[in-house]
């Protein structure tokens, strides 16, 4: 049998990247699916505003809800400041495996902590499995339709906490709205969203960014 998309992506950032170069890595992503084939990172376009948004936050404790490939992974902790770290959760094992081989490229490996599974059943282990009070940022990129469950699971599990920001992807494309009705009607929220393009291509898509207000 052939090689998978992901294999595809990864086999080009081992031919187009730098070793230990995050840049590189996110450059070789955004040309591959850009030129070659189509994959759905959070891609160049998104990729400036979740780095505003990073930037800003400079999160310690960082949690991304669906790896996919490493792409957005790679995009965060190549921002985050020394001591400071990622997890992200993947519930797909063989997208887990590229994952891990891609952030490791890029040099990120002790920053990132990949947890392969559903985020479902993850979230309620955060605290114990990982020593964590709470984390400052949550990039929420997984089914759509899993982003309220899991922000009221996030709030039930106390692992939010007053200016916790949370950056969802696709709110437009392929869409969550009710996310967008729960986080803008809710007073617990400050919500803004960000609009842009879908990945890699001219169709809209956007980003909501919401803090947490306690
Ligand atoms: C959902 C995927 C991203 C990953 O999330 C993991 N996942 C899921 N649910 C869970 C969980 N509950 N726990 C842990 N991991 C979990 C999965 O295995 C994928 O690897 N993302 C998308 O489907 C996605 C799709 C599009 C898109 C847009 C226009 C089109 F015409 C076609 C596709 C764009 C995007 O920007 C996306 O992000
Ligand atoms: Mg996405």
């Amino acid at each position: 049998t052939g090689s998978s998309r992901p294999q595809r992506m990864l086999k080009a950032v081992q031919k187009n990247a730098t070793k230990g170069d995050p840049q590189s890595v996110i450059s070789a992503i955004d040309y591959y699916c850009r030129h070659k084939e189509w994959a759905m990172n959070v891609g160049d376009e998104k990729g400036l505003i979740l780095d505003s948004v990073l930037t800003e936050v400079n999160p310690s404790m960082a949690l991304e809800l669906g790896t996919y490939c490493g792409y957005s992974s790679v995009r965060i902790a190549r921002l985050l400041s020394p001591n400071s770290k990622l997890i992200t959760v993947e519930f797909n094992p063989a997208f887990a495996a590229i994952a891990r081989q891609i952030i490791a490229y890029a040099g990120l490996q002790d920053k990132v902590t990949i947890v392969e599974g559903p985020s479902a059943d993850l979230i309620p282990k955060m605290k114990e499995r990982f020593g964590l009070k709470s984390f400052d940022f949550v990039f929420l990129d997984h089914w759509k339709d899993r982003y309220v469950p899991d922000t009221k699971l996030l709030e039930e599990c106390g692992l939010l906490k007053k200016g916790t920001v949370l950056l969802a992807d696709n709110v437009i494309c392929p869409g969550a709205p009710e996310y967008l009705k729960y986080v803008r009607n809710n007073p617990r929220y400050e919500s803004r969203y960000y609009k842009s393009y879908l990945e890699y291509t001219k169709a809209e898509d956007g980003l909501e960014k919401s803090v947490f207000l306690g």
